[in-house]
């Protein structure tokens, strides 16, 4: 069992952001969620995460009503990296990692030597031991969001919720960060933007357009000359690597 959409849909001022989607990740899998700009990846991360409450459909955690499991037990099993994951207080990068710790402290304080140990190995995993004790604000943007990704990491999730989380990152630290998560013991549901980053990554694609399903499935199975014409606009050529991952090249002035 993981975390499950089930025909969810989000109203908002009479528009459904998020339209009857369904998503069932297997344990363990990696999610890609595609789609234009606006087409309602955020929102269904939202909802997924149980900070919005759809207003159709039932997000389940382990088979649960996610609006019927206590927070606390929810921010054990399911970690989060939004877009624009900011902090605003003057934190040092451990600091901020060690708030992913939290939602496993006790009345008695928890375990101090695991908390120690997990935050020293989220640190290591996303290149910031060196920057531990620096502030977070006066980090660049990228090591900013490993730092984020860094302190989901430390939470020790089940299931891992990222939003775009390459987007301020530089061609390794993306390739770093997408081959460290899709590596994790987790399911992930990571929106991304890069078509080809989701073909290398994912195990499957669920493709949103105007807050509907469009297509799933393998990223070899769904990532086609036509998809990408019909939903994005975009002329593409679509080659494969040896292992049958599809690799892809835009084509600029081609009318589709
Ligand atoms: N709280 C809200 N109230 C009203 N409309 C919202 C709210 N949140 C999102 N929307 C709208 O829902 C639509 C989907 O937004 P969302 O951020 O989920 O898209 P997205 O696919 O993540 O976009 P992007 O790729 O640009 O990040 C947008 O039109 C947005 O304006």
């Amino acid at each position: 069992m993981t975390l499950d959409a089930r025909t969810v849909s989000w109203d908002r001022g009479g528009r459904l952001v998020v339209d009857g989607v369904s998503l069932a990740p297997a344990p363990g899998e990696t999610v890609g969620l595609l789609g234009p700009n606006g087409s309602g990846k955020s929102s269904l991360l939202r909802l997924l995460d149980g900070v919005v409450r759809p207003t159709a459909g039932v997000v389940a955690l382990d088979g649960r009503d996610l609006t019927r499991v206590p927070r606390r037990e929810v921010a054990r099993a399911v970690a989060v990296v939004g877009q624009h994951a900011a902090t605003e207080v003057d934190l040092t990068v451990r600091e901020v990692v060690e708030l992913g710790r939290l939602p496993h402290r006790t009345s008695f304080g928890g375990d101090r030597a695991a908390d120690e140990a997990a935050v020293a190995e989220a640190l290591a995993r996303t290149g910031l031991t060196d920057k531990a004790e620096q502030l977070w604000r006066r980090l660049s943007g990228g090591e900013q969001q490993r730092a984020h990704i860094a302190r989901a990491l430390a939470q020790q999730p089940r299931e891992l919720l990222l939003d775009e989380p390459t987007n301020h990152l530089d061609i390794r630290h993306q390739l770093d960060v997408l081959d460290l998560v899709t590596r994790l013991p987790v399911t992930t549901v990571v929106a991304l933007h890069d078509l080809n980053l989701a073909a290398m990554f994912c195990d499957t694609v669920l493709v949103l357009r105007a807050g509907r399903a469009v297509a799933a499935g393998t990223p070899a199975a769904v990532l086609t000359p036509e998809l990408i014409a019909d939903v994005y606009g975009v002329a593409a050529e679509v080659g494969h690597d040896a292992e049958g991952r599809p690799s892809i090249r835009y084509r600029v002035g081609v009318r589709v």
